[in-house]
């Protein structure tokens, strides 16, 4: 199909005789953020480094861009890596790191100057770009480790948990910067990170892993909302009474509960009407504090669907 940019078919990757990765496939396509979720131990930095060629695949096949993952250089030349915890040196200058890098891709002096000219710039670093590394903030590191990703401008971009450690509003600026490189550039972005809200930000599709396998690989939308058919209702009522709350709506036909960790609040999805389970609560005589409908938080999906293991 036109656009593919990323291919991975029963990807799998065993350590000795354990499978940390199972039977991997997904297709992405140009601007596409893949959001990579997963608890601890579930498989997203092996499969990051399988299909960035750092390992060699037990089993199953990838591409980038055509490029089958068996031809390892061509696929390098493709792609672009943001390693969790990546160091830099303190020394070089923001420019002369990124420049230096770019010649490592066999770029000109003077293509070399360029490019990390334009990136810096991307990257919102311009005025920063002449000063030492070491004097960057973590959030600055992260933004110099993207756009040195960048410097072969690739097909494909992997990010390992790119805003682990970075507060709320250093969160939010590495993420706009993303969606920029996405949509701006067309670059595919395999985002990998623990942090569900920033898929839901950021990501069109979402690859749920649990020891190391695929158990949802879905549009946002589509695990938000539960499937077809199925609304979403959040029924927040006093502490004392989410039991009683629960045990109405579980007895309404066609009510499912789902898992929340929102406090004092039932979350359900009803595949009849939502005002059935509403009424039932309310004639069963619970003081109902607020009623919304919605889709579900891409967080009470991910309960539901490992069963409580948080990312
Ligand atoms: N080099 C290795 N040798 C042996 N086992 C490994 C190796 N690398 C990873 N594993 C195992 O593979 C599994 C998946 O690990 P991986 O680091 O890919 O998970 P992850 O989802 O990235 O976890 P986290 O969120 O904690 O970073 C784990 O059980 C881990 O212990």
């Amino acid at each position: 199909m036109s656009g593919v940019t990323l291919e991975a078919r029963g990807l799998s990757k065993w350590f000795g005789g354990r499978s940390a990765v199972e039977s991997v496939s997904f297709t992405a396509r140009v601007g596409e953020v893949i959001g990579l979720l997963g608890p601890n131990g579930a498989g997203k930095t092996t499969t990051i480094r399988l299909l960035s060629t750092v390992l060699a695949p037990s089993g199953g096949e990838f591409s980038v861009a055509g490029v089958p993952g068996s031809r390892a250089a061509e696929v390098r030349a493709r792609i672009g890596v943001l390693p969790e915890g990546a160091g830099y040196p303190a020394r070089q200058t923001g420019v002369e790191y990124l420049a230096y890098h770019a010649r490592l891709f066999g770029r000109s002096r003077g293509q070399a100057a360029r490019v990390a000219a334009g990136l810096v710039e991307q990257v919102g670093l311009a005025g920063r770009g002449g000063s030492r590394i070491g004097s960057y903030s973590r959030g600055m590191r992260q933004r110099l480790g993207i756009a040195r990703a960048l410097v072969n401008d690739p097909v494909v971009v992997f990010l390992d948990e790119p805003t682990s450690g970075l507060d709320p509003a250093g969160q939010r600026e590495i993420l706009g910067l993303v969606a920029a490189i996405a949509s701006g550039r067309g670059t595919t972005v395999v985002l990998s990170t623990h942090t569900l809200p920033e898929v839901e930000e950021i990501c069109s599709t979402v690859l749920i892993l649990d020891k190391g396998k695929v158990i949802v690989y879905d549009t946002v939308a589509g695990v938000t909302e539960g499937g077809a058919g199925r609304r979403i209702g959040h029924v927040r009522v006093p502490p004392d009474e989410v039991g009683r709350a629960g045990e109405v709506l579980a007895a309404v036909p066609g009510v499912e509960l789902l898992p929340t960790d929102r406090a004092n609040t039932v979350v359900f999805a009803a595949t009849e009407g939502l005002n059935e389970a509403l009424s039932a609560v309310l004639d069963a005589g619970v003081p109902v504090l607020s009623f919304d409908v919605g889709g579900v938080r891409l967080n009470d999906a991910f309960l539901a669907i490992t069963g409580g293991d948080q990312p």
